[in-house]
């Protein structure tokens, strides 16, 4: 990789010594934290109130395995707990999975919990996108987006778009991994298809990530290394990345080659799509030719580096949920052959109507046929209530307040809210809510989904802010995992260390390696 000189002003000059006495007492305890939780199977559950460094350490220590330790202090905290960081780095926490705490922050009393500036400087390659501003400008980009991604023709070129993905690049691909016995990670296929899907209708080009020859897929590297470092960031005090930024050191250089190859991509993407316009008939500039046009004669976006920020935000939305979701799917249907077979019963009516066709003679479910299969949405529901994709989202306490469990929140604090966490309440799930069953999301004999309000099941966010691309999502999974189970049996390769990669995005981090079986119908 290319590295790039240091552009940042000096910032923090006066303060550097101090930062760098932080970093040099919280190295030290990490690497004893870490080593003492390896070999122990009993790490500590409550964050230790240590002098000086308070709950840092703690919180450091099981960065590698965050979620799972938010749900274990949750648990035992009645659902809400605070942390604090040393004093002067303004890391004051509150922690929860309350569902009421989830209605106040996120609906009744929204306009109090902000996203606030220090989320816009942690996400800096999406400053000015609508993930991370707040208010009247936000209110604003959402209708502008909403328009959007609701428009027929956009809505039209998904379906058609992701359908002939499937047929003609997944499952000749999966066909050749099939015949051919060879295991293969399904998390990165994924990754490459989710991709390609997320740049056809913003650029109208298709990068062709999934492909025989599995090119290199830097630039969806480079996404990984920005959640992954974001992960890093929301979760320490911000003078300590801030600092590492400063001295283009560790996860903060990383981010910085990141950035430039994602640039590098964009400016690519952009060239080609100008080329392809042109060819067309110099439609460049007409809308509803792909995502981009709707927003190149919209005064409000005139502004490249705004312009360049939704780009990113557009494709970290549209891939990374929906190809995360699709490899843990995988996961659970492979350990769960009984869920693979009622999925196979409601598809077999469709089926039995529809003659093979494309490569190996495959059916192809269309996004239409699937749209009313509600054991199919059960199968997603019950994965992103388990995994969801944003395992935890961050706001800030603009005004003093009182949360519905009856905990202070004052301003300027920061509060986390693990989604992760609240798919695995007893309260709200049941006694078997560690359980995967999508089941328990069926009434009324199999012909209904059950209800569950967006404050309990937050994975597509909650109240005014709620997620854009929800129906498009759904679409996009229901037609790859129909295509995919009705003409392949999914196989697990033994022996993998299955665990979430501490992200702000929820994969697997290991990846996923799987076999596939050509099904004889
Ligand atoms: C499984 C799939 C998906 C899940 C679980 C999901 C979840 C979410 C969540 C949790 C948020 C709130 C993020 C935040 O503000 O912190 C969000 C916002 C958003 N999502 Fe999705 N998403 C998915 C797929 C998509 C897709 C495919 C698109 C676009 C085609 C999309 C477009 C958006 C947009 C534009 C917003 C911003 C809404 C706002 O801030 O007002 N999402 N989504």
């Amino acid at each position: 990789y290319p590295t790039l000189p240091i552009t940042m002003p000096i910032l923090f000059s006066q303060e550097l010594p101090i930062y760098t006495l932080l970093v040099l007492l919280v190295l030290p305890l990490y690497y004893l934290y870490s080593r003492a939780s390896c070999r122990s199977n009993n790490p500590a559950v409550l964050p230790t109130n240590w002098p000086i460094l308070h709950m840092l350490p703690s919180l450091v220590a099981n960065l590698h395995n965050l979620h799972d330790y938010f749900t274990l202090v949750l648990a035992r905290s009645g659902h809400s707990f605070r942390a604090h960081g040393p004093p002067g780095t303004g890391m004051r926490l509150f922690v929860t999975r309350d569902p009421a705490n989830v209605r106040h922050i996120f609906t009744t009393n929204y306009t109090n919990f902000p996203k606030g500036a220090e989320f816009a400087a942690i996400f800096d390659i999406m400053s000015g996108s609508i993930f991370t501003i707040d208010g009247e400008p936000a209110r604003r980009q959402r209708t502008k987006i909403k328009s959007v991604l609701s428009s027929p023709w956009l809505v039209a070129r998904m379906e058609a778009g992701c359908r002939d993905k499937v047929e003609n690049s997944l499952l000749p691909l999966f066909t050749h991994m099939a015949s051919t016995g060879t295991p293969f990670n399904v998390q990165e296929l994924m990754s490459r298809f989710m991709f390609d899907m997320a740049t056809i209708p913003l650029f109208g080009v298709d990068p062709g990530l999934l492909s025989w020859d599995m090119p290199p897929m830097d630039a969806a590297v480079a996404m990984d290394t920005i959640m992954e470092v974001a992960f890093f960031r929301v979760m320490m005090p911000s003078s300590c990345w801030k600092l590492m930024r400063w001295l283009n050191i560790g996860t903060e250089r990383k981010l910085q080659v990141a950035h430039k190859v994602l640039g590098e991509f964009v400016r690519e993407m952009l060239e080609r799509r100008k080329i392809n316009t042109c060819r067309l008939g110099n439609a460049e500039e007409q809308e509803g030719v792909d995502i981009r046009s709707c927003f190149i004669n919209d005064p409000d976006y005139a502004d490249d580096d705004l312009a360049h920020a939704m780009i990113i935000s557009y494709m970290l939305a549209a891939r990374d949920t929906v190809g995360t979701t699709l490899t843990w799917v995988f996961y659970n249907l492979a350990k769960n052959p009984s869920i693979v077979s009622i999925i196979r019963n409601e598809l077999s009516p469709i089926a039995s109507h529809k003659v093979a066709s494309g490569a190996g003679a495959m059916l192809i479910f269309e996004p239409d046929e699937t749209k009313s299969l509600v054991y199919l949405r059960a199968v997603l529901y019950e994965t992103l209530r388990l995994y969801p994709p944003a395992p935890l989202e961050r706001k800030m306490v603009a005004g003093n307040d009182i949360m519905p469990s009856g905990h202070e929140v004052h301003t300027g604090d920061t509060i986390f809210i693990s989604l992760y966490s609240m798919g695995r309440m007893e309260g709200v799930w049941g006694n078997d809510c560690l359980d995967y069953n999508p089941d328990r999301w069926i009434v009324n004999d199999g012909n209904n989904l059950r209800y569950v309000p967006s404050h309990k099941f937050l994975a597509f966010n909650s109240g005014p802010r709620m997620c854009l691309g929800k129906d498009i999502a759904i679409m996009q999974m229901k037609t790859i995992i129909a295509s995919t189970l009705w003409n392949f049996d999914v196989q697990l390769m033994e022996g993998q260390s299955i665990q979430p990669k501490p992200s702000c995005i929820l994969e697997m981090k290991n990846g996923l390696i799987v076999k596939l079986n050509k099904r004889v119908i």
